[in-house]
């Protein structure tokens, strides 16, 4: 891919090799494109996360998804990657730097079943596949007598399990279910009142070398949209001040709208029996304000840790944890 008129060499953009991965990178790749002018060329990289048979619960710490990319950046065979935000460890990488977050996709949970089923239409005893202790907490809060099956596996294996007919329905991310083209299999989505969406989902991050985000790179700058950058950085605050990662049952949705920041998040223990939800909205006149944003997320965790939401994440673990 060429834009017209550019001369210079193609940028590396790292990705992953899944039909996510590449469809995403391929978008922020064109959008980069159309605004700058700046050749790029896709890099298929293989990740831990892609090849490993194990429960993604169980591979024990965050990240998988995107060390490869990490390694690559780091070496300078790739120029800059695009992750899922969601995947991204709250904890920053030495030596790179988020150099855009892209405007954000649809941030719901969305509902994939049988026969066009909403979620409030499935029978007792249905067999819902997920992976995901957030998921399976918020909903058996909201459907205990529901059956949650873990599974794992990229968004068309899983939705091959409905079609199958060993699910009654799968939920994933509407974000990702666009990207790979599932869109029309989504028979509910999840509004945040029901269930809040992890951290970070729905939207992207681009990652590269510091020194490099403000020399050679900083084109990348042309896709950063600073409102989705403060609801995230309010989102992942949530996860970091509660000590927890990508398997825990934490949600945190933030939305920015005309000069305020409003902030839900939610602790939910795995059976769905005992949760600590919490929400605050605070002014804030201008998104790039980040301080404000991180003092938010801290503040609303605390006081979630106050009412016995670290205590939550603590068992949440240890269940994980136990052979
Ligand atoms: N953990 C895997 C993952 N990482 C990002 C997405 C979807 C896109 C997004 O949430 O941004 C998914 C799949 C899912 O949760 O259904």
């Amino acid at each position: 891919m060429t834009a017209e008129g550019t001369t210079s060499v193609p940028a590396r953009l790292g990705t992953r090799r899944s039909t996510m991965a590449t469809t995403q990178s391929q978008g922020v790749a064109d959008t980069i494109t159309e605004r700058t002018g700046q050749a790029i060329e896709l890099e298929l990289i293989t990740s831990f996360g892609d090849v490993t048979k194990a429960h993604l619960t169980q591979l024990g710490g965050t990240g998988v998804f995107v060390n490869a990319l990490r390694d690559e950046l780091v070496a300078g065979t790739i120029d800059f990657a695009v992750h899922s935000l969601k995947d991204l460890p709250t904890t920053p990488a030495e030596g790179l730097v988020l150099a855009a977050i892209p405007e954000r996709d649809d941030p719901r949970d969305a509902l994939c079943a049988r026969d066009g089923l909403k979620f409030a239409d499935l029978p007792a005893g249905a067999k819902v596949g997920t992976g995901s202790p957030r998921r399976v907490a918020q909903l058996s809060a909201l459907r205990p007598d529901l059956v949650y099956v873990p599974i794992r596996g990229n968004a068309e294996t899983r939705l091959g399990k409905v079609t199958s007919g060993e699910l009654d329905a799968v939920v994933l991310a509407h974000a990702g279910l666009g990207r790979v083209g599932r869109r029309d299999d989504v028979t509910d989505v999840f509004e945040p009142e029901q269930m809040l969406p992890a951290p970070g989902q729905g939207a992207l991050a681009v990652e590269c070398r510091t020194e490099r985000a403000g020399s050679d790179l900083a084109y990348l700058g042309a896709v950063d949209h600073p409102a989705t950058r403060a609801e995230v950085v309010a989102e992942r605050t949530v996860l970091s001040e509660l000590e927890a990662g990508c398997a825990a049952p934490v949600g945190a949705f933030a939305e920015y709208s005309e000069g305020s920041l409003r902030l839900r998040a939610a602790v939910v223990a795995t059976n769905g029996a005992t949760a600590v939800r919490r929400e605050r909205t605070i002014d804030l006149a201008s998104p790039d304000d980040l301080d404000t944003a991180v003092g938010l997320g801290r503040d609303l965790a605390r006081q979630m840790i106050a009412e016995g939401a670290d205590r939550i994440v603590a068992e949440a673990f240890a269940e994980r944890d136990a052979p």
